[in-house]
């Protein structure tokens, strides 16, 4: 709101009871005052000379010469420079004096104020309001990310949609130097060149967007700068682009499916985790590759077993070989052994009689990923086991040995513990497998992953079908923390992929989510407790560790090591939330 301060009339003229008469006649006729305040030595104000005790004093026949001294009108009332703009209105609708002086704390004079003064005030101020709603409303609408720097580069204005990119809120930038909050912006180019320009391509969560600086300039200087953030549209052509490029890519597409099955995508830095016991795993499983013993990778159906296994061949030393998959639960029990072993010439009559070569002979110097050995009939472990043993087969058909030099990867999501004592798996072959054994905890398990999961599959996602979301709202993010996903992370990607695709910008809602997500019984957490103020980060940490201890039961040493952290920096955490007494 306007003060006072911004409506009075400066005055230059500082003059005292010693002033004389013709000085002061002098003042008065060329800046045509009403009045003059008149101060002492310590320019503190002491009274007013008026227009009408000039008048007086010249109507006195008193010589030019005359101090002004007893014509000084002492008792005025004046006015404080910071008096609020409500009681200044009050004051000059009840008074009779059209002009009042204006003084500082220390009764200083600042300048003279009128109700002329007041009206240009009062219709600035209405004109500003008015021009500055107009401007948040345009604001409040623009699809783009908008910004309004003022002369010093301090923020004045943002509009939603450029908070909602960088996941910010308005006190995290309002009234801030732009290159503190946005460096990248680079605005101080503009304010020396004067030139409006556009950026190259930024990226954040996995949405490009261009920078374009456009200096305000008045009078031939720049006063400011609106800063335009545009993402929205480049991901809708981005979108349009990768559609076109899909119907062009299609046929290599196929090529490179082909030829994905025998090579390793991934390697340990495909695998996002901070969770502590996916560390070590990682770590022991990096040391195991090297090696050539057969590696047993377990979890649940989704944990990430086959990334670790195309990581564990990529830093093996056959990682020039090939990596050959086998799903052991989806080729039909016929064919299994002909998938493995390959046949002879003629093995079988008809189209396919000119042979085959098995996955065995594929993968020879390289890995042989054997996903979901637990499905496999006894037939074939029996098989299995004996190539394992001997390192050499027969080809369905064939009498010619052949000798392989393949390293075995096998996963699975069955308890071959139970299934051995039930007699559907070898124990021999069990142990053989067995030699180094992962276990992938569960998502559920080690609650940091989902945040640092659901950022990274964000980003990718982001990029990939062209939707530009930012973030989770709170009550979302929530119930993606406290779910208990049987799926694991798989799971948690299709979820994701289909929530950006109702979403499509902004920030992830509850209604995006999955109706069976939504069950009360999955929802551990009291919704409230989310405030707005906390980081998208803290209040997704916070709820990790109020849903752990609700898992535990308030073990802590239970929670501390589902969430993956060590129970000193889990107590670091229930002190930074408040969370001791809970
Ligand atoms: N730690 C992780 N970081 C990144 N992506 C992951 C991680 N874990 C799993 N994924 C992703 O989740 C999906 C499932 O992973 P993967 O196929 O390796 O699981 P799996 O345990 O082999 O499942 P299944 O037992 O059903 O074969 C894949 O898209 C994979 O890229």
């Amino acid at each position: 709101m306007i003060t006072l301060k911004e409506m009075i009339t400066p005055i230059p003229y500082q003059i005292k009871e010693d002033t004389t008469l013709k000085e002061a006649l002098n003042i008065m006729k060329e800046e045509k005052y009403g009045l003059l305040p008149v101060v002492n030595e310590a320019r503190k104000l002491v009274g007013v000379f008026t227009r009408s005790r000039l008048f007086q004093m010249v109507k006195l026949e008193k010589s030019l010469t005359t101090p002004i001294k007893d014509f000084v009108k002492r008792d005025v009332n004046s006015l404080k420079e910071d008096t609020p703009f409500k009681e200044l209105q009050e004051i000059v609708r009840n008074s009779s004096v059209g002009t009042g002086v204006v003084v500082d704390a220390e009764n200083r004079v600042v300048g003279l104020f009128t109700k002329a003064d007041m009206v240009m005030g009062l219709l600035n101020v209405t004109r500003t309001l008015n021009l500055k709603q107009s401007l948040q409303t345009a604001m409040d609408h623009a699809y783009d990310g908008i910004l309004l720097a003022d002369e010093t580069q301090t923020i004045q204005m943002v509009s939603p949609s450029l908070l909602e990119l960088f996941n910010m809120d308005y006190q995290d930038v309002l009234h801030k130097k732009t290159n503190q909050v946005f460096p990248h912006f680079q605005i101080s180019k503009i304010y020396e060149s004067e030139e409006a320009d556009i950026s190259d391509f930024h990226e954040i969560n996995g949405i490009k967007y261009i920078i374009h600086r456009i200096p305000v300039k008045q009078e031939g200087r720049v006063v400011g700068a609106i800063v335009k953030i545009m993402y929205r549209q480049l991901n809708e052509v981005n979108e349009l682009f990768k559609r076109l490029q899909k119907a062009e890519n299609k046929a290599s597409f196929y090529h490179t499916e082909l030829k994905k099955s025998e090579n390793a995508k991934f390697t340990w830095d495909h695998i996002i985790s901070e969770h502590t016991v996916m560390e070590k795993i990682k770590k022991s499983a990096a040391k195991a590759a090297k090696g050539r013993s057969t590696i047993l990778i377990r979890g649940e159906s989704g944990t990430g077993k086959e990334l670790f296994a195309h990581a564990a061949h990529n830093s093996s030393a056959r990682k020039d070989g090939k990596f050959v998959v086998v799903n052991c639960a989806a080729i039909p029990e016929d064919l299994l052994e002909s998938e493995f072993f390959g046949y002879e010439d003629g093995a079988f009559t008809g189209a396919r009689s000119r042979g085959k070569i098995g996955k065995f002979d594929l993968a020879n110097g390289g890995s042989l990923f054997l996903d979901e050995i637990g499905d496999m009939s006894l037939n074939l472990q029996a098989k299995l086991l004996r190539v394992l043993q001997e390192r050499e087969f027969y080809r369905v058909g064939g009498t010619k040995r052949i000798q392989v030099d393949v390293r075995i990867i096998a996963a699975t999501n069955r308890n071959l513990e139970e299934m051995v004592k039930e007699g559907t798996f070898r124990e021999d072959l069990y142990y053989r497998l067995n030699v180094i054994s992962l276990f992938i905890p569960p998502l559920r398990e080690r609650m940091m992953d989902i945040q640092v999961l659901s950022e990274k599959i964000m980003s990718e996602l982001n990029r990939v079908i062209g939707t530009s979301i930012t973030g989770f709202e709170p009550r979302a993010k929530q119930i993606l923390m406290s779910y208990h996903w049987p799926g694991n992370v798989r799971e948690l990607r299709n979820v994701m992929e289909r929530a950006m695709t109702f979403a499509e910008h902004g920030k992830i809602k509850v209604e995006d989510l999955p109706d069976y997500m939504l069950g009360s019984n999955h929802v551990l957490v009291d919704e409230t407790a989310v405030t707005q103020e906390e980081s998208m980060v803290e209040s997704a940490e916070r709820v990790a560790i109020e849903t752990a201890l609700t898992k535990t039961k308030g073990n802590k040493a239970k929670a501390a090591k589902m969430l993956g952290i060590s129970r000193s920096s889990l107590y670091d955490k229930l002190r930074k939330y408040q969370l001791n007494e809970k």
